[in-house]
Formats: C-alpha cells, sequence, structure tokens
C-alpha cells in the first residue's frame, strides 16, 4: 500500500456501463455473460451494470436499450462467482422503484450519480441503498467544473446521507493531473469515508490522473477494459493494472487473464475504436460531458456542422448530464447561423 493508503484499492470495471454509450446501448445479454464471466474469472472487485445513464436510462432522449437493463444485470449477478454487481443511478432518470428491482436480483452496490453542484438530490437514494443493505457511494459528475470548495460542500453532503465512498468524477476527461491532486487531497482531508476516482481519457491522461488519484489516497477507483466508455472512454483497466503492479501495489488481479478479456471478448464489441479522435479531443479541451460525443456526431449529421463546434458551444453553455436535448437546439442554433452568413 502506499503511504497516502489507509485501505486496499478497490477497482469497478466499468465497460459495461460507460462502454454503453459506446455501443449506442446495444449491449446483448450474451455479450454481458461473457465480459463479466471473463471480469469475474481475473479477479475484478466489482463490474458495474446498467444503461450508461444509469438505472432507467432506457428512453429517446438518452438512447433506447437493446435488452432490459434489469435482464442484464440478472445474467450479470448469475455469472458472478466472486465479483460483485454494481449499477449507477441518477436520482430523476432512475428511481426507488429501479433500485429496489436491480437489488432484488442481487446487485450488490449502488453509485448515485449527480451533477457536482446538486448532491442533495442523492439523499432518498443513498438512505434507501443503505436500508437495503447495499453498499452506496456518491459520484460527483463534472468535478471539473467547480472549485474544490464546492466540490468539498458537496462530497460532505454525500457523506452526512450516509454514503461510504464519494468520487470525484471527471465526465468530461477534463481534469489536468495537478487538479485531480488538489481535488482527492482535499476530498481526503475532509472526509472520514474513502475518496473514489473515474477518469476519462479524452486528453490522455486516464492512467496518469488515476494513478495521482491512487497517490493522493484515492481507493475507489474505476477502469474500462479496452477504454471501452463513453468519448475516448475510460482509465484503461488492463494498463492501469500493469502500472500498478510495475509499482509494487497489488490489487488482487490477474493481469494476463484481464489482458485476455481486453483483447479475446471486449475488444470484438467495440464498433469504432476508443483512439483519441477529434471529437473526443474537443470534449475533454471543452469540458463537455463524454457521453455527448454519439448525440452530438449524429446531430453534426442531421444539421450539417462540425460537430466540434456543437461541442464548443455546450462547453460554454455549461451544459450538464441530462441535458441532451440541448445538443439538437445547439445544433439548429449553429445551421441557422451558418445559413445567414452564407
Ligand atoms: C451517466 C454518466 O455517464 C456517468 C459517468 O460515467 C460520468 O459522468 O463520467
Ligand atoms: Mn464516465
Amino acid at each position: 500500500m502506499n503511504r497516502h493508503m489507509d485501505k486496499p484499492i478497490k477497482l469497478t470495471e466499468v465497460c459495461l456501463r460507460d462502454g454503453s454509450h459506446a455501443v449506442a446501448h446495444q449491449f446483448t445479454e450474451n455479450q454481458v455473460r461473457d465480459v463479466v464471466r471473463g471480469l469475474d474469472g481475473a479477479g475484478v472487485h466489482y463490474i458495474e451494470v446498467s444503461h450508461g445513464d444509469g438505472l432507467g436510462g432506457s428512453t429517446v432522449q438518452y438512447g433506447k436499450s437493446l435488452i432490459n437493463e434489469m435482464k442484464l444485470i440478472e445474467a450479470a449477478v448469475d455469472e458472478c462467482k466472486n465479483s460483485k454487481v454494481a449499477v449507477l443511478l441518477i436520482p430523476g432518470i432512475g428511481t426507488m422503484n429501479e433500485l429496489k428491482q436491480a437489488h432484488e436480483l442481487g446487485a450488490q452496490l449502488v453509485r448515485v450519480a449527480t451533477h457536482a453542484t446538486e448532491a442533495d438530490v442523492s439523499a432518498q437514494h443513498i438512505h434507501k441503498a443503505r436500508e437495503l443493505g447495499m453498499e452506496a457511494l456518491g459520484f460527483l459528475m463534472m468535478s471539473h467544473s467547480v472549485s474544490v470548495t464546492t466540490l468539498i460542500e458537496q462530497a460532505k453532503l454525500m457523506e452526512s446521507y450516509g454514503a461510504e465512498a464519494v468520487y470525484v468524477t471527471d465526465s468530461a476527461g477534463a481534469l489536468l493531473p495537478n487538479e485531480v491532486r488538489e481535488r482527492i487531497k482535499a476530498l481526503r482531508q475532509s472526509l472520514q469515508i474513502e475518496v473514489g476516482f473515474h477518469a476519462h481519457n479524452n486528453l490522455s491522461l486516464a492512467v496518469a490522473n488515476t494513478i495521482t488519484a491512487i497517490e493522493e489516497g484515492a481507493t475507489r477507483i474505476d477502469g474500462s477494459v479496452r477504454c471501452l466508455g463513453a468519448g475516448a472512454g475510460n482509465t484503461q483497466t488492463e494498463v492501469l493494472a500493469a502500472v500498478l503492479d510495475r509499482m509494487g501495489i497489488d490489487i488482487g488481479i490477474d493481469l494476463y487473464k484481464l489482458m485476455d478479456v481486453a483483447e479475446d471478448i471486449v475488444g470484438p464489441l467495440i464498433p469504432g475504436s476508443q483512439e483519441i479522435r477529434k471529437g473526443s479531443l474537443v470534449l475533454g479541451y471543452a469540458g463537455v460531458y463524454s457521453s455527448f460525443l454519439l448525440h452530438a456526431e449524429r446531430a453534426g449529421k442531421r444539421f450539417n456542422v462540425d460537430p466540434r463546434d456543437i461541442l464548443v458551444e455546450l462547453g460554454k453553455l455549461k451544459a450538464v448530464g441530462g441535458q441532451e436535448d440541448m445538443i439538437l437546439d445547439v445544433a439548429a442554433e449553429l445551421a441557422k447561423n451558418d445559413k445567414v452568413r452564407a
């Protein structure tokens, strides 16, 4: 363990939840079963399964799932021998009903996600999860967009509701290593509970930022094999596992087995490529919610405008998760302005 760590690192694999954005929520039950079997065999601690926008996300606004997420959660639980199944819930998108259903199907942990200034809406879901006997963690999205002081205030609210950890969630992949360091350090100094970190790789900093977070004492860490996640994806789990191994930090995962899952099972599911391309780079550069990428690309085609212009505008407007409808408005407005100029 490193000098700041008082607990072992617990890894949550998010390729079946954050990665749901990258496959437009089209995972099949067999795909989920295969991935979970592989991850469980490699010793991954938690495997998150839900629609990309969390429980209840299958809507016209966020994208319809091919298969009902409850069926996928049930299948994942069925495949796990040691790993625990986690779910994500954004209050208002997911409700108590979905939380109870996921729990009855065997999900053992929920991450209650709110925008970084809206922690107060997580109270009842955190309480409910604890009452059900689930682990309940807070997830402060778009953490780059608020001051450290605000982040501390919001994290403390989640702690007061009973959260057992709070994550600095870099939804836009916009945080620089020094900004990760100051956020994790501040939360570690201000909270009694564990601190977590969730990265996106839009500026190619996900592994470096995750290591920085660990150095500052974060013990709840997210990764996605082959970077399968929104935008340029998350911290590539198998790469992180190799780096941690080189650093002498044992997280109890079989590196070769994890590499094989990445190569043989998850790789073939990836529709495009998770390399950093102009769209995902602009997400990190302009500080835009990573799951907006595919929506912006579609809107760009529909209105014949450059998706980068849409994303930059959304960054200026400080759009937050849940405001996906703004993407079409912005694209339509840009198209109108282009016509006026022409
Ligand atoms: C619902 C989002 O996709 C949650 C997340 O993974 C993030 O904000 O990043
Ligand atoms: Mn994410």
